[in-house]
């Protein structure tokens, strides 16, 4: 059994079983139709992945790895904000007319910053770090900006990671504020292990932890049934992540250069509905 699906569904359960609903407050989001979107929640949720065993997906439902890791390089890689760089829709309801999601994600990401060794933004400073100070412990990112949040159409959910290199190995807390359980926690799980398995190849090292720090996990009143559902399901063991061996450098890395070999999963859900 995958351990990211005995993570997953132990979360779901502790959320179900001891969570707290807001459904007596008002609440930002909206489903399609206009009703609020109201949720179930558990404050400070911790989870621990440990790469060197294996790649964190899920098989109870199959997801679209190739999908997350796009959505991956457009944040990191392309540092864009724009969904036509984009090649899935996931961002579509969050963007204006010109495709700009704001100065959220891979914008921030882009901003230059200056250091004693020059102007780096936030992606090269930490590859700089791991090649040259390794033992640092100031390798981190974080692109929740407060002077920059009015205009963001959505302010950051995984919005920080802290990079710590131990020996020879790379791990890493990824720091988010809010986590639609069903929607996203499997694919901001399986976006950040393999950003983990790029930096270390990257950097001569190799990818140990990942901890995963969630500050408010919620699951979505018309999401209840479909994680009960999930529940009932078979796991099955985890993928393993295969990165283009030839690939040394970050900017280098296609989806087609990353691959999970053997992924075995029960079929999708059909549509889950997200909140705006
Ligand atoms: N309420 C909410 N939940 C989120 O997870 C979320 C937001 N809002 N807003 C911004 C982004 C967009 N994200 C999303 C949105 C949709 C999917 C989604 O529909 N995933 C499908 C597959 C998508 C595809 O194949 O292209 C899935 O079945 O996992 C995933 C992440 C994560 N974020
Ligand atoms: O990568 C992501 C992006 C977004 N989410 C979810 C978490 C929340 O359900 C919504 C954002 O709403 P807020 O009211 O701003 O918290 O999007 C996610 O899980 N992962």
């Amino acid at each position: 059994m995958s351990k990211a699906d005995q993570i997953f569904l132990q979360n779901c359960r502790d959320i179900l079983e001891k969570g707290v609903w807001d459904t007596d407050r008002e609440v930002r989001p909206r489903w399609e139709d206009g009703t609020p979107a109201h949720t179930v929640k558990l404050f400070g949720v911790v989870n621990r992945y440990d790469l060197r065993e294996e790649f964190p997906i899920q098989t109870i439902r199959k997801i679209n790895y190739r999908a997350a890791f796009d959505e991956l390089l457009w944040i990191w890689q392309k540092k864009s904000n724009n969904i036509h760089d984009l090649a899935s829709h996931i961002w579509d309801s969050w963007a204006d007319e010109n495709g700009s999601i704001g100065k959220a994600y891979g914008y921030q990401l882009g901003v230059k910053h200056v250091y004693p060794e020059g102007e780096f933004d936030q992606v090269d400073r930490v590859l700089y770090d791991l090649r040259h100070n390794p033992g640092s412990r100031r390798i981190l990112t974080n692109i929740y900006v407060h002077q920059d949040l009015h205009a963001m159409n959505l302010y950051p959910c995984a919005y920080s990671m802290t990079f710590n290199v131990s020996g020879n190995t790379l791990n890493a807390i990824l720091n988010q504020r809010s986590q639609d359980m069903l929607t996203a926690n499997s694919w901001n799980v399986v976006q950040y292990a393999a950003l983990v398995h790029l930096f270390a190849r990257c950097s001569g090292l190799e990818a140990g932890e990942l901890v995963h720090v969630i500050a408010d996990a919620h699951i979505y009143d018309r999401h209840v049934p479909l994680v009960e559902q999930l529940m009932e399901r078979e796991s099955y063991p985890a993928p393993v992540f295969r990165l283009d061996p030839a690939v040394r450098d970050f900017y280098d890395v296609t989806v087609d250069g990353m691959a999970l070999e053997n992924y075995q999963c029960a079929p999708g859900i059909g549509k889950i509905p997200v909140a705006i």
